[in-house]
């Protein structure tokens, strides 16, 4: 009998390190039964032609075409699953007035079981054929709705993170969209939990669960504190937003007379399984927190360029150990695709760098030593994400699961300017990471299962 369940042969890129991308050039990834990976052979390796001779004329056997690389698949730290149905319009407002104008109705759609199933169908393919492997989503208030959205990343074969929203504060949310009351909508928060994580049990590559407080200004203190008990009952992961803009950052400041950082850390909602969404605004205090409890920060740099009012001072908080991954963001970032994620945090953090404004002299326009690389761009989508949520994922690494992205250079339209002179595979990588577009991503792997196919 095969040892492993899966073998696959080609060039792979992935993270050494925040800063060097390791290539791994014509190797065997071995994958067992459970889709995780268990060796690694390089060509020079004693067992490399063993295992080549067992397996290349098996059906287990995945030679990759010339052309066509692997890289890990990446991980999506926050995207408003509902919201898709608006991606791409009405961003010329800002967020507080966003929400109430368009969000809002928007998500109040999905008391609709039968629009939700549908919706959500359409998101979660469309975030697999972007390369999107695992996804830390928000879902609605509704507690059918977003257990049906637990089912559909079931059912689909993504490692779906999923949380029912919960707004309870008639202050800060409107009536047609709020829970109930806040005993309801931690009765609801309870029920949400153990539904999914009965179904995960159900699922190869795993659906989670998450404690979701929107954020602090749409829920009461009550409904805060009943949260970070149930999640550490439950022992589930916990999502909300932190300090986004200069309004929501504001309301905390006057509501507690702290930041949200400090706040959130009070109603017990920051510990090492807790993703932030933008957390622009964090001082150097509230990013040491984060540090200190392991609270990691989706950083979404598509949509901060609307809602955010700055650039979060990315590298700032990387150097200070925080834990960082990417998010798309849907739909206050217009595109479900983490490659142009990736390179708008790039491109925004050399404009925090370089500064905005050209009235002002080069030595006083921007914050020096803001840059990320596209390396450690390419970290936080991958291997950050990976971290931030603490599973064993982002990386082609032993132990790691096959979550994994083929990603063909030669495809018809959508060919990548390779030619000769690209005689290191380091430049294909970088142009991979700023050229490829969806037609390039040919196949998707999720826990040693194809989950999808173009
Ligand atoms: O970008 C955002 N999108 C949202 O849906 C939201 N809700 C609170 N704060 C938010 N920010």
């Amino acid at each position: 009998m095969n040892t492993y369940a899966q073998v696959f042969q080609g060039t792979a890129f992935t993270s050494q390190s925040p800063k060097e991308i390791k290539v791994l050039k014509d190797h065997l990834f071995c994958i067992d039964e459970n889709g995780v990976i268990a060796k690694i052979l390089a060509p020079i390796d004693i067992a490399y032609n063993d295992v080549l001779k067992e397996y290349e004329n098996t059906d287990a056997f995945h030679r990759i075409n010339e052309g066509t690389y692997i890289l890990p698949g990446f991980i999506d730290l926050h995207v408003h699953a509902p919201q898709w149905i608006q991606a791409g319009t009405a961003l010329d407002i800002p967020l507080n007035d966003w929400l109430n104008t368009y969000t809002f109705p928007t998500e109040a759609k999905f008391a609709d079981v039968d629009f939700a199933t549908k919706v959500y169908a359409d998101v979660v393919d469309t975030l697999l054929a972007n390369g999107t492997t695992t996804a830390l989503y928000f879902a609605t208030i509704h507690k059918e709705a977003s257990i049906v959205l637990a089912k559909t990343c079931a059912e689909k074969g993504q490692r779906g993170l999923v949380g029912k929203v919960v707004m309870d504060d008639p202050e800060q949310t409107p009536s047609f969209y709020k829970d109930a009351d806040t005993k309801t909508a931690l009765a609801d928060t309870e029920e949400f939990i153990v539904a999914v994580k009965e179904l995960g049990k159900s699922t190869k590559q795993g659906v989670y669960p998450v404690v979701t407080p929107r954020f602090i200004p749409s829920c009461t203190d009550e409904a805060l504190r009943g949260l970070g008990e149930l999640a550490k009952k439950y022992d589930t992961h916990i999502q909300s937003h932190c300090s986004e803009s200069d309004w929501a950052h504001g309301y905390v400041q006057e509501r507690f007379g702290k930041n949200d950082a400090q706040a959130l850390n009070d109603f017990g909602l920051l510990q090492d399984k807790s993703v932030m969404a933008h957390s622009n605004f964090l001082t150097d205090e509230d990013a040491q927190l984060f540090a200190d409890t392991g609270s990691a920060i989706a950083h979404c740099p598509v949509s901060n360029a609307y809602f955010a009012n700055s650039v979060i001072p990315i590298a700032r908080f990387m150097a200070m150990g925080v834990e960082i991954g990417l998010g798309s963001d849907i739909s206050g970032g217009f595109s479900p695709s983490l490659y142009d994620n990736t390179r708008q945090a790039v491109i925004s953090s050399r404009m925090l760098e370089d500064g905005v404004d050209s009235s002002l002299p080069a030595t006083t326009r921007g914050v020096p030593n803001s840059r990320i690389t596209l390396n450690e761009a390419f970290y936080l989508v991958t291997a950050g994400g990976g971290e931030s949520l603490s599973l064993p994922i982002g990386r082609l690494e032993v132990g790691f699961a096959w979550d994994a992205q083929m990603i063909d250079t030669r495809t018809a339209n959508a060919r990548l300017p390779i030619y000769e002179v690209d005689k290191k595979e380091i430049d294909i990588f970088e142009k991979i990471i700023y050229l490829a577009r969806p037609e390039n991503i040919r196949e998707v792997w999720v826990q040693g299962e194809k989950v999808h196919t173009r």
